[in-house]
């Protein structure tokens, strides 16, 4: 591995990087950094924590030092805390150029963001959603001169998960320049690689890590099999022993729904435990503030949704729990990624129902690791499985009596009506699907019955035959 200089960075920026401990490249800062230097488009695909965002900061800071101007560079990126955080790595290394950038995100002002882009900020770090808004609605800034276009979770920003930025990525495209270079990076870029290839026009060039594993050497992968009911007794469990067995921890815990967080942070502060939570459902500005809370360890434990699970760099958290398996190796990938980061080791310990051993074994498929279970002390778990499971009950009950389901509805239609769809109209339309479901299912039921109906009958006529042939025997015998 040369150093930082060998790569065509400047002293300024090498000196930079010293200043926040990066010494010597890492392997995708190695073969990316030069090939962005020279003016080729770029796809960079390494592993979670491996530095990855200053393989596209450097060059583009060293580009923007001998070609100042506004804006210069356009980072997008699928989350908002993602945004401040791409911004942050900006603003340290780009100190010494005075460099300005912009966040430009979801749930935050939208006239302020809209000052800050007539300013010509040199960077431009945005989530697609909100950025297209302020081009649909506004012409006091342009984007017809960018230099960079960086899509950072470049697969996320192109499949058709829950957020669908595609319409929003269309409109972005259709305001910047065709001559332009293109960097697309993440840890999981394979699935989507023919639709990337379509963005980077210009052969670019693509350096993926040779490594066998897809997770790192440094995470110790864990499971452990457990009864859906006994899952938060194992959870409350795994984080007492860790809190008691450690000075210095953090936790984050990753959960499917937004609901589930809550409850689950609600059960785990009744536990006293130092917990915190982060999902969609959250205003924005609370969101900001318990990751800056958790990111300071005021908390110890953060609880989320998937929203936390790409790119979030917090170098404190030594374990991961998945207190629910998730569905996509992909997701699993990036969750068990927030530790173990920058050579650090971790632990992620994932629970397991009956019902997912399949995806575990998805899951080892597609990272080549083999899980290995977690020793528990069954015995312990089980003394505390009846107060946790009351405890739990009180905060759903408790959740009930707030507002949040109703919240939930109301962001829905919020969501509808910024896609453009009429919210009672969709209410409606959902309502007749429904209907078409239940009596197809209905169908299906009575057909399934029926079938059953005629097999019974059928058994039931089986013996007879068998009697039949008997006593044909007992002819032949007595012929
Ligand atoms: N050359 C280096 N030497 C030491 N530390 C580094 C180096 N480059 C980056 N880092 C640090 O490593 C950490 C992880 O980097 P980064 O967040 O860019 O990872 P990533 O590859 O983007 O991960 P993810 O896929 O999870 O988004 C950061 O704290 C960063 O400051």
């Amino acid at each position: 591995m040369g150093d930082l200089s060998s790569l065509g960075l400047s002293d300024w920026l090498v000196q930079q990087c010293k200043q926040l401990g990066i010494n010597k490249p890492t392997p995708v800062q190695e073969n990316c950094v030069p090939a962005i230097l020279e003016g080729r488009d770029c796809m960079g695909c390494a592993k979670t924590g491996s530095g990855k965002t200053a393989a596209f900061v450097l060059p583009v800071l060293q580009k923007l030092s001998e070609e100042p101007y506004g804006i210069f560079c356009l980072v997008l990126t699928p989350t908002r805390e993602l945004a401040y955080q791409i911004a942050e790595q900006f603003r340290v290394l780009g100190k010494p150029l005075g460099l300005k950038d912009c966040i430009v995100v979801g749930g935050m002002d939208m006239v302020s963001q809209a000052l800050e882009l007539s300013n010509q900020p040199h960077v431009v770090v945005a989530t697609p959603g909100r950025l297209a808004d302020h081009i649909r609605s506004s012409n006091t800034f342009s984007m017809s001169r960018i230099k960079f276009l960086i899509l950072d979770e470049a697969d996320r920003l192109l499949e058709q998960g829950c957020t669908d930025f595609t319409k929003d990525l269309e409109v972005i495209m259709s305001v910047l320049p065709a001559k332009r270079q293109t960097l697309l990076f993440s840890a999981t870029l394979t699935d989507t690689l023919q639709e990337l290839r379509n963005i980077a026009m210009n052969k670019p060039f693509f350096w993926e890590s040779t490594s066998e594993t897809r997770t790192v050497e440094e995470l110790d992968q864990r499971y452990i099999l457990t009864p859906e009911k006994v899952k938060d007794a194992y959870l409350v469990h795994l984080v007492q022993t860790f809190a008691d067995e450690h000075d210095d921890w953090s936790i984050i815990i990753f959960t499917n729904t937004c609901k589930n967080c809550q409850i689950l942070t609600m059960m785990m502060q009744q536990f006293n435990f130092p917990t915190i939570s982060l999902h969609s459902m959250m205003k924005q500005k609370q969101r900001f503030a318990n990751l800056s809370k958790f990111k300071a360890s005021v908390y110890k434990i953060l609880i989320a949704t998937d929203v936390a699970a790409r790119g979030l760099d917090i170098p404190t958290v030594q374990v991961v729990i998945n207190h629910n398996t998730p569905g996509l190796p992909k997701i699993y990938i990036h969750r068990v990624g927030r530790t173990a980061r920058a050579g650090r080791n971790g632990v992620s310990i994932t629970l397991v129902t009956q019902y997912d051993i399949h995806l575990v074994h998805a899951i080892e498929e597609q990272t080549k690791t083999k899980l290995k279970e977690y020793p528990v002390e069954e015995k312990e778990v089980l003394k505390i499985l009846t107060q946790v499971n009351v405890t739990r009950r009180e905060c759903e009950i408790r959740l009930e009596s707030t507002d949040f389901d109703e919240k939930k509805e109301i962001n829905k239609r919020k969501q509808l009506i910024l896609e453009g769809k009429d919210p009672d109209l969709e209410a409606k339309r959902k309502a007749e699907l429904e209907k078409i479901r239940s009596q197809k299912k209905k169908f299906k039921q009575k057909i399934q019955e029926s079938i059953q109906g005629q097999k019974h009958r059928h058994l039931k006529k089986k013996p007879m035959k068998k009697k039949h042939v008997q006593n044909k025997k007992d002819e032949a015998a007595t012929l």
